[in-house]
């Protein structure tokens, strides 16, 4: 489910999280984070004495990390005093140089190239040529830039950080080489982040610059709405741009809890607890479903009727889709499966009568919900969306849901938006979850209606129905594989 969307993501915060590695300082403990912290404004006086991998951290993706353990004054001089205070410029200028170096390329390339760079403390045009000769900088800087480069390979072992790290400052030469295992070995950023342990960035727009304009383009080819889109890419740069971060984990950390924060306020809008709910309305609580031909909407009822039943409530299934010949039979058959109630017209008959039968059947049989098929329409049917008018004034259901499919991308959440404008819905359910890799629609009904979704179908099954929940729904989005 959702694959495609999740491996562009996945994408995403590699880049995110080279970008800000690129600007990590690491720190010693709290203290000094929050010592750090206050600092930041005045990073050229007073030197720092630990660990000095501002140079690194420039430098690889992973450098913070395996500097964690190992502060010794004597490195600091030549790396975080020049590399984030006086010598500023310096960095900037590498970077900028960098930048011109490899415009085009991904964030994770130009990390590598930082790293003697920055270490080497030398003026931009100096990093550049040495960029392009690691070994000078590792026979200057040997206690610091094969280490730092080192956890790479401790990527590999999540866990023996220190270890690892100590018998990489032995065979440091070998960075390039385990850089490029990494990546075959698809470590990616889970088993980075995990190895990282405290410091602070300051990621720059321009940093991020190239992995939003990637995520942009991601998530549009994965029919997320235009806005929801922008949205996103905002809460991001909100998130991660400016200001001084520090983290107690990884990069890697703040960039998924950036992503998170970002995806959730767009997905979790007027959501609501769908059983408290029914809960509060008076028995018999009324649902209709809505939405056009073939997306699921009889199934649904069926899933949800089940799903009742387990959790306590009593359902009737009401026909009210008196249009389409084989209707009828169609819901017959899930109400026999589920040994439940149906109530149902002739063919053409009316379906608000339908639903108000099914309403005054459910207050005599004590029954705790209706739910209310109702003929698939399109929203410029006026015909059928009269029908729907009239249900409402007659039955006055407690809620109406929209039912679309999720494979359907954009075109459910324009659907969704003309539904709810010409008949508010209370909520949606995205059907055939488990046939869709985009994702589009999950990530973009909510926030393009103001209604939340409530369940997704993922499969043809009467138990293959999962209440929406965000947080779950961006879990799985930023799942490691690995
Ligand atoms: N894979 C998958 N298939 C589903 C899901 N929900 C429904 N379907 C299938 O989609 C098809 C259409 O479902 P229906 O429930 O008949 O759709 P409907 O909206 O009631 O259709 P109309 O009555 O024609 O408006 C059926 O074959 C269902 O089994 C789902 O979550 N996943």
């Amino acid at each position: 489910m959702f694959d495609n969307l999740k491996e562009k993501l996945g994408s995403f915060r590699k880049d995110a999280e080279a970008a800000a590695e690129e600007n990590v300082e690491e720190v010693d403990d709290e203290e000094e984070l929050e010592d750090e912290d206050s600092e930041v404004a005045e990073e050229t006086t007073a030197p720092e004495p630990s660990d000095a991998p501002a140079a690194t951290a420039e430098s690889t993706g992973d450098a913070p990390s395996a500097r964690e353990d190992d502060h010794e004054p004597a490195d600091a001089p030549e790396t975080r005093e020049t590399a984030t205070a006086s010598d500023e410029t310096a960095v900037a200028t590498s970077e900028s140089a960098l930048e011109n170096e490899s415009q085009g390329e991904d964030a994770s390339t130009e990390t590598v190239d930082d790293t003697p760079a920055v270490a080497s403390e030398t003026p931009a045009a100096d990093t550049v040529d040495e960029a392009s000769e690691p070994t000078h900088e590792e026979s200057d800087v040997d206690e610091e830039t094969p280490e730092s480069e080192a956890i790479e390979d401790d990527d590999i072992e999540v866990g023996e950080t220190e270890d690892a790290a100590g018998a990489s400052v032995a065979d440091g030469t070998e960075d390039d080489d385990t850089a490029d295992a990494d990546e075959d070995n698809g470590t990616g950023f889970g088993a980075k982040a995990r190895s990282l342990v405290k410091g602070k960035f300051v990621i720059e727009e321009d940093d991020l610059e190239g992995p939003l304009q990637e995520l942009e383009l991601a998530l549009l080819s994965s029919d997320v709405e235009m806005n929801v889109a922008q949205e996103i890419l905002d809460n991001i740069r909100e998130e991660l741009i400016g200001e001084t971060r520090t983290f107690t984990t990884s990069t890697g950390a703040v960039v998924e809890e950036a992503l998170h924060d970002a995806i959730y306020d767009v997905i979790s809008v007027g959501q609501f607890d769908f059983e408290e709910r029914l809960a509060a309305e008076d028995a018999p609580v009324t649902i209709i479903f809505t939405g056009v031909n073939g997306v699921g909407k009889t199934t649904s009822i069926a899933k949800l009727s089940q799903y009742l039943e387990e959790r306590g409530y009593s359902s009737v299934m009401a026909n009210g889709d008196t249009y389409r010949a084989g209707a009828n039979e169609q819901i017959q058959e899930h109400a026999d499966a589920l040994d439940t109630k149906l109530i149902s017209h002739e063919q053409g008959g009316d379906p608000a009568a339908v639903l108000y039968d099914a309403v005054e059947y459910a207050e005599a049989n004590d029954i705790d919900v209706v739910l209310g098929d109702t003929a698939g329409r399109l929203h410029t049917d006026e015909g059928l969306m009269d029908q729907l008018e009239k249900i409402g004034r007659v039955v006055d259901p407690d809620m109406t849901l929209f039912v679309d499919e999720a494979v359907a991308g954009q075109d459910a959440v324009n659907r969704a938006r003309e539904f709810d404008e010409a008949a508010e819905i209370d909520g949606a359910i995205l059907t055939k979850a488990d046939a869709d890799s985009n994702g589009g629609a999950a990530i973009s009904i909510a926030h393009v209606t103001g209604k939340p979704i409530l369940f997704l179908g993922v499969g043809q099954g009467y138990d293959d129905i999962e209440r929406f929940d965000p947080d779950e729904m961006i879990d799985r989005l930023l799942e490691d594989d690995v």
